[in-house]
């Protein structure tokens, strides 16, 4: 963990190995996200809203910041989007997406136009994903692309919920271990697996046992308690 006078020699990545913690308003720490090599260069991912986006709103936040990101998965999601087309869905689409399944789970039922068009670009990604990836190092690149996506799969895996309830724990799983491959974590998917698991939508146990690594990614070894208490100090200072 490396504090305030370091972090600013940090570069980005859109697979950063670290990712920050703040804590108050001086606080500013940047933790690892998974085992370092020796010698590996320590990375962070400097998007602050929405830092799991697809590629154009990734390259959209970082234009402003004066630079252009090379890191391996801007370049595979550059290559394979002539096959997906995932880029063709307007950026509106990913924005809503992503406010209805992080802040407003509750509506979430009633977005039937969004949902079919989230689940059929969630479906052409998938074949693409199948189809279009050599299979040396398929596996990784998939969760990538999971994690640019990750605001449609939630829509598009609620909207099956009622049908197939069976697999959404496992598609949950699935989603929640692509975005900690890629990022370490992600503060808003983790908000909104725990409210889904407070209105009994997924259940408890298991999805504690996935969210574990995030919740130590964003908030370090923390007993829950106190983890409860840095996020409703974290939404108080919202409100
Ligand atoms: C906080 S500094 C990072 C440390 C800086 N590279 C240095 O040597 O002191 C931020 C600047 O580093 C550069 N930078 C960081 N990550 C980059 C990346 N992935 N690709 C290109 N430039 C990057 C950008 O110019 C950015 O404005």
């Amino acid at each position: 963990m490396m504090t305030n006078s370091y972090t600013s020699f940090v570069n980005h990545s859109c697979v950063p190995n670290a990712c920050w913690m703040k804590i108050g308003e001086d606080a500013l720490f940047v933790r690892a996200a998974r085992h370092l090599r020796k010698g590996e260069e320590v990375t962070t991912s400097y998007l602050l809203r929405l830092p799991t986006a697809p590629l154009p709103m990734r390259a959209a936040g970082l234009r402003t910041l004066g630079f252009k990101c090379s890191c391996p998965r801007c370049l595979f999601e550059e290559s394979i989007e002539r096959f997906t087309e995932m880029s063709t869905l307007p950026e509106w689409l990913y924005i809503i997406a992503h406010q209805i399944s992080s802040y407003e789970a509750e509506s979430f039922m009633e977005c039937e136009m969004l949902q079919g068009i989230c689940g059929k670009g969630i479906k052409k990604l998938e074949w693409g994903l199948k189809n279009l990836i050599s299979l040396s190092d398929n596996e990784g690149k998939q969760q990538w692309m999971r994690c640019s996506f990750w605001a449609f799969y939630i829509l598009d895996m609620l909207d099956c919920a009622f049908q197939r309830r069976s697999t959404l724990m496992r598609d949950m799983e699935t989603l929640v271990r692509a975005v900690h491959h890629t990022m370490g974590a992600s503060e808003d998917l983790l908000l909104l697996v725990r409210k889904l698991v407070r209105r009994g939508v997924i259940q408890s146990p298991p999805v504690e046992a996935i969210l574990a690594p995030m919740s130590v990614c964003l908030y370090g070894k923390l007993p829950s308690s106190s983890l409860k208490k840095l996020n409703d100090l974290r939404i108080s200072m919202e409100e």
